[in-house]
């Protein structure tokens, strides 16, 4: 509900100091013909004969000139052309961008449901079913490892046992294998006792849990998880130990689908499980390179291009900076208060964590490996970048600020206040009349990303709107409403067409 009337406010640009003459190649142009020898000198043609003969004098000089402002009309009337001839084909380029699991492909596989009737069938549903397990184990293997790291016992102390030794007997086999094989690789000084399978195993989970890579055990999962671990993973999952980690999340990184797929156990470990579009829309699977989706919507092209947002991603965007339309910019609200965590912190978990709620980081460059930086302050960081580069002059921005539902909920019930993280919001509050948290907070965060928007750069019209990716009636509206925004554009011809 809230949303809705968030959303109902937000198409009017607000930042809209677009300096129409600013950076308008053509008016520049046009302006520069104004004090061109040749108008000036046509001018006078009428009045003096005398100027007449110095403009023949002059002639060699003036044709030159005369060439070079045809040429500039000629290759004006090009681009017109061009622009027409892409208008007609109706081709519209739209970017989407923004740090990983900011949502981005979320919003994709939600334009596949609304555009092209995407999951309908059971058989492409049960495509999920490994990556929903994945999550699942994921999300076990996070949790337990954290509650080591946060020194957090289970209620039920024979948990984490039962944990390892029925995972192992799970995975046995391969598993291990493929972990010695791993080990071998990367040329680690591993010893193995050979002779105790059980002890093998639990030797093998200890260090896979104190390395942290939970992708070898997943790997496993490559169709389902046996039903036979719900009761377990049920006692997990209602363990006060484990609800206290849960509640400290932002401490370590936990899947934003983690509580979604916990609380649905039942159905996701039952034997004929078929995956919801709901279930779909919460899975996380992290995208690698580029990734182009075309629709067509009321005989217009679409060409939608989802890129990883992850750091190491980030180094491929420039293959697909040529010829955007749109970029539609992804930030996920509720990461006020999470860290940023890519393999290079997550090995030195314990690391420097004087650093770990710094905003300031970002001053460093999005290109720092070292320190853990706060994830929003990494996205506005980002979005700098995005706004102010020189590929973008001509590209309409639209921002999605994302994950609203996690957002609200966290602000109304969660044990962390944005002041925390971001100072300046306490003396923000202080300026406001209102009494409604969640609008403050994300008038806070919205002004914080406008100012990223220099003003040098405001030919930027940014148009915003409040997300929740996973909610297909929300993406539905939202993208209605961009679609609009860009088709205006073109035809006032405000935003350029390639
Ligand atoms: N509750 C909730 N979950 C969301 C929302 N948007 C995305 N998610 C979840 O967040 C996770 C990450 O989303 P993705 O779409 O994979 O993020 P991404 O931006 O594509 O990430 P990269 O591919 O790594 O760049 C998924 O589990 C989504 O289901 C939202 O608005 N609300
Ligand atoms: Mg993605």
């Amino acid at each position: 509900m809230f949303l809705q009337q968030f959303f109902s406010r937000n198409i009017s640009p607000p930042i809209t100091d677009a300096d129409d003459n600013d950076n308008n190649d053509d008016r520049s142009s046009s302006l520069h013909s104004q004090d061109n020898p040749i108008s000036s000198n046509n001018n006078h043609h009428h009045h003096s004969k005398q100027f007449l003969i110095i403009n023949r004098l002059n002639s060699y000089c003036l044709l030159s000139e005369e060439r070079r402002l045809q040429r500039k009309i000629n290759q004006k009337i090009e681009h017109e052309l061009r622009k027409e001839k892409r208008m007609a084909r109706r081709n519209l380029k739209l970017l989407l961008l923004g740090t990983g699991e900011s949502g981005k492909s979320t919003f994709i596989r939600q334009m596949r449901i609304i555009h092209e009737h995407g999951y309908e069938t059971v058989a492409e549903r049960m495509e999920y079913v490994s990556k929903i397990h994945q999550n699942l184990l994921t999300t076990i293997l996070t949790i337990n490892h954290a509650m080591q790291l946060l020194n957090i016992g289970y209620e039920d102390p024979e948990i984490d046992n039962d944990l390892k030794k029925s995972l192992a007997s799970t995975y046995n086999y391969n598993y291990v294998e493929t972990w010695r094989q791993w080990l071998n690789n990367a040329n680690r000084n591993f010893t193995t006792k050979d002779d105790d399978d059980d002890d093998h195993d639990d030797q093998t989970i200890h260090r896979l849990q104190s390395l942290r890579s939970y992708q070898l055990i997943i790997q496993m999962v490559q169709n389902r998880l046996p039903s036979n671990l719900y009761s377990l993973f049920d006692r997990f999952w209602n363990d006060l130990g484990v609800r206290q980690c849960v509640q400290k999340r932002n401490e370590y990184d936990l899947l934003d689908s983690s509580t979604y797929y916990m609380e649905r156990l039942n159905e996701i470990l039952d034997d004929s499980y078929v995956p919801s579009v709901q279930d779909i829309l919460h899975v996380r699977i992290s995208t690698n390179g580029i990734n182009e989706y075309n629709f067509e919507i009321d005989s217009v092209n679409f060409m939608l291009v989802d890129v990883g947002g992850q750091r190491t991603e980030r180094r491929k965007w420039i293959h697909c900076f040529e010829s955007v339309t749109t970029i539609i910019y992804i930030v996920a609200l509720s990461e006020f208060d999470q860290i940023f965590c890519e393999p290079i912190v997550a090995a030195g978990f314990g690391g420097d964590w004087s650093h770990r709620y710094s905003n300031d980081n970002h001053q460093d460059g999005i290109n720092n490996w070292q320190k853990p930086v706060n994830k929003l302050a990494e996205s506005k960081a980002l979005f700098k970048t995005i706004i102010t580069s020189r590929w973008f002059r001509d590209t309409s921005i639209v921002l999605f600020l994302n994950k609203f539902d996690l957002f609200e909920e966290k602000m109304l019930n969660g044990p962390n206040r944005l002041e925390d993280f971001f100072p300046d919001y306490k003396h923000f509050k202080q300026t406001k009349l209102s009494n409604n948290v969640v609008e403050m907070a994300v008038d806070f965060i919205l002004q914080m990303f406008f100012k990223q928007n220099p003003e040098q750069f405001r030919r930027h019209v940014v148009y915003t709107h409040f997300t929740c990716a996973t909610d297909t009636d929300n993406i539905k509206i939202v993208f209605q409403a961009v679609k609009d925004t860009i088709m205006e554009q073109l035809l006032s011809k405000e935003i350029q067409i390639f």
